[in-house]
């Protein structure tokens, strides 16, 4: 049989693979297969547009990432840049640029991770763009989402006085990454969750719904970089200081004892790690009590983790001793300051 053509790949890839009633609740009026994408603009929204990319060797590799997962993260780690405005992922469009080592089944299998993740969040795949490449996959996902007008939660809402939050615990995936990574000295082989983590994230778009909804959330940011990093975005967007209270920090106990089998100290992959797609925010202190109460009966994690103040700004770490120091504006960077 011969191989599948260009124009014959993109239709085994994608025919057939989300229902018409889905793609037309969705709002598409035409989909994959035309020039463009035909979409309905609903009254009294906002779009939220936002591209990531996943490269192999930087963002993967086949040591650490099945194909599907590739997939599968590659919307994930969009739908949670439309969570952290507090906004419903909606549309996505796929481009990918496929070397010959990604031959016609292994694509089939990145594909089958687009729409397990599609069908998870309830996004519909309107199109996107193939390409052959010479020697790495790169994968760019286009994401729209929808937010009620003027009501979208920026990084720049944060204010003196306010509590600082996470939306689930941070270092997992980082933990699970140094475990599967190729490496000169044997690494105890991590634990399926720190795996899962890392090769399946969860973003937090019902947490960050709560927030939108019930106006609680002042200032949102998802973690992709490390909390770190995305605390000095929020510091810097919002002019305020950041203490996170290093007491409060999730540690899962899974993580700590991974982490102790390795010798090395948790709060490394906890603090600068990334990839954890949880949401890092701010509220006033008076709503705690029942954003704790409705989180827990909605069954979504949330952990206070600090507090904001006045000064220039910048974040700070507080030991379980109440000693302060600053917190190294550091984190995953692809063109770190050498
Ligand atoms: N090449 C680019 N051209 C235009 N805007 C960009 C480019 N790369 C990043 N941005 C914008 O810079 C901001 C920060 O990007 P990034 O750090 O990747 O955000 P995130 O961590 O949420 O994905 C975003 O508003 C993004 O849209
Ligand atoms: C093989 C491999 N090496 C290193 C990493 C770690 N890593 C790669 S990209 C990244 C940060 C997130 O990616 P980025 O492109 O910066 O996403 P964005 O911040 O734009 O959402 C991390 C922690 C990895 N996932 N896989
Ligand atoms: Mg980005
Ligand atoms: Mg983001
Ligand atoms: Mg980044």
């Amino acid at each position: 049989m011969p191989l599948p053509d260009e124009f014959e790949r993109i239709r085994l890839w994608t025919e057939s693979r989300q229902t018409a009633d889905f793609l037309l609740a969705s709002g598409v009026r035409l989909g994959i297969g035309d020039d463009t994408a035909v979409v309905g603009a609903p009254a009294g929204i906002e779009w939220l547009l936002a591209v990531d990319t996943m490269v192999e060797q930087i963002h993967f590799r086949s040591e650490t990432m099945e194909d599907a997962d590739v997939g599968y993260k590659a919307l994930a780690s969009n739908i949670s840049d439309i969570a952290a405005m507090g906004g419903i992922p909606a549309h996505a469009l796929i481009s990918v640029s496929v070397p010959p080592a990604w031959d016609f089944n292994r694509m089939k299998s990145l594909y089958d991770g687009f729409y397990e993740c599609a069908e998870r969040y309830s996004v519909a795949v309107v199109g996107g763009d193939t390409t052959a490449a010479p020697s790495d996959l790169v994968v760019a996902v286009t994401v729209f989402g929808t937010v009620e007008a003027g009501r979208a939660i920026t990084r720049a809402g944060a204010r003196a006085g306010h509590i600082v939050f996470v939306t689930g615990p941070v270092g997992l995936s980082a933990g699970g990454l140094h475990g599967m990574l190729p490496s000169d000295t044997a690494r105890p082989k991590p634990p399926e969750r720190l795996i899962r983590a890392h090769r399946r994230p969860a973003p937090s778009v019902k947490a960050g719904r709560l927030l939108l909804e019930r106006g609680w959330g002042k200032s949102l940011n998802d973690v992709s970089d490390g909390l770190a990093s995305e605390a000095w975005e929020i510091a810097e967007a919002s002019g305020v200081r950041l203490v996170l209270k290093e007491a409060s920090l999730p540690l899962s106990g899974e993580l700590a004892s991974y982490a102790a089998d390795c010798r090395v100290d948790p709060l490394d992959w906890m603090l600068y790690g990334g990839e954890d797609y949880v949401l890092l925010g701010t509220a006033n202190g008076e709503d705690e009590a029942a954003m704790r109460e409705v989180f827990r009966q909605e069954g979504i994690p949330l952990f206070v983790i600090g507090e904001t103040e006045e000064g220039p700004p910048g974040v700070e770490l507080e030991t379980e001793r109440g000693l302060r120091k600053p917190l190294a504006k550091r984190g995953y960077n692809h063109f770190a300051k050498g």
